[in-house]
């Protein structure tokens, strides 16, 4: 079985801007994989470009084997998106947005309202069913995003910060949900600004920063790449800071009694700080590890000294001659109607 999505240096670009570059990113069939990035990181122009809402400007990317552009059909009759923007057709029941939505990837009618009703029961608002998009409180229309990404079953279940503003019990159910998802074999790639929501849920995230790959890793190992802090209460608040050993110390700093030592391993060095501070005569009444955490760990990977905007060198040279609109997006207007993209 080919990955359920595969893309090699895959590069996009607004006239003057690249969003992405040279982007090659696998995930696996089955995985729940989390997309980690600042704003502007270019998660969104990622995921667009897998659907077809945008084209790419160079590089490869395809959908369990399906080129998104060539074989642009079948890759997305596999792929179901729950968008970060709220764009849903407001002038109809709910439920018939979700027959519409079915239909428009050619499921027969009958079918369509069954799997309509399973859905909004899967997502907790079936009795909302005969109401309005505009009708529904915030929470409720996020859980219409997710029924409209089930209704038509897909193998890759893609969710574009499906939690953001919503509030703590529906955050739970839905990260609930997903997980349920994955478990029956459902791939899903999350992008999130929450990195206890990616600890919590994906198996491995890609941190993106200015449109490249950064680093793809478990959230276990990114947080051992982190460093830890013994920090030891001295008995009685020292002259200078004392001076322990550079072999296992990176950073050492005073504040009147409290010495910080920053460490690679804090459990295996604290006893050996210890012993050094006692050899030298200092009396210690407390001490305590932190680990970084996974945020401190994004924040550093993802700083960058230089924020303005990427200029490409390349943009005269794009594989183009593609037609693109200002949005850069296909001109597919059946699907972008269907979904609602103004
Ligand atoms: N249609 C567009 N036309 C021009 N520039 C765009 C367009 N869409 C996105 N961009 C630019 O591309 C870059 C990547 O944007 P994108 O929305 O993909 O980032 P993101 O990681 O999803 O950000 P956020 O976390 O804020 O949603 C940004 O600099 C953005 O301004």
């Amino acid at each position: 079985m080919p990955p359920a999505i595969e893309t090699v240096d895959l590069v996009k670009e607004y006239g003057d801007l690249r969003a992405l570059q040279e982007l090659s990113l696998t995930v696996e069939e089955g995985e729940f994989f989390g997309l980690l990035g600042p704003n502007g990181a270019g998660k969104t122009t990622f995921i667009n470009t897998l659907v077809g809402l945008v084209r790419k400007t160079g590089g490869e990317a395809r959908v369990f084997g399906y080129d998104v552009e060539d074989d642009y059909r079948e890759a997305r009759d596999a792929i179901g998106l729950a968008p970060q923007e709220f764009n849903v057709d407001r002038f109809f029941p709910i439920k018939e947005v979700l027959m519409h939505k079915a239909g428009y990837h050619g499921i027969p009618e009958d079918e369509a309202a069954e799997r309509a009703d399973e859905v909004l029961k899967r997502v907790g608002i079936y009795d909302k069913r005969n109401e309005r998009f505009d009708w529904l409180s915030g929470g409720m229309k996020r859980r219409l995003l997710l029924a409209r990404a089930l209704v038509t079953d897909p193998d890759l279940l893609i969710l574009d910060e499906p939690t953001a503003g919503v509030d703590v019990q529906l955050r739970h159910d839905l990260w609930e949900l997903v997980t349920e998802l994955n478990e029956e074999g459902t791939t899903v790639l999350l992008t999130t600004h929450y990195i206890e929501e990616a600890e919590r849920l994906c198996d491995r995230v890609a941190i993106m920063n200015e449109g490249r790959k950064v680093t793809v890793a478990t959230p276990d190992e990114l947080k051992e790449r982190g460093t830890d802090t013994i920090s030891v209460r001295l008995e009685s608040a020292p002259s200078m800071t004392p001076d322990v050993s550079a072999e296992y110390a990176h950073e050492t700093t005073l504040d009147g009694d409290r010495l910080e030592v920053r460490v690679d391993d804090g459990g295996s060095t604290a006893p050996r700080l210890l012993n050094d501070l006692e050899a030298k005569g200092y009396e210690i009444a407390d001490l305590e590890i932190t680990r970084t955490s996974l945020e401190e760990i994004f924040v550093d990977l993802t700083r960058s000294e230089d924020r303005t905007v990427t200029r490409s060198s390349a943009s005269s040279a794009s594989s183009g001659g593609d037609g693109d609109n200002e949005d850069g997006e296909r001109g597919d207007t059946a699907e972008r109607e269907q979904e609602g993209v103004a």
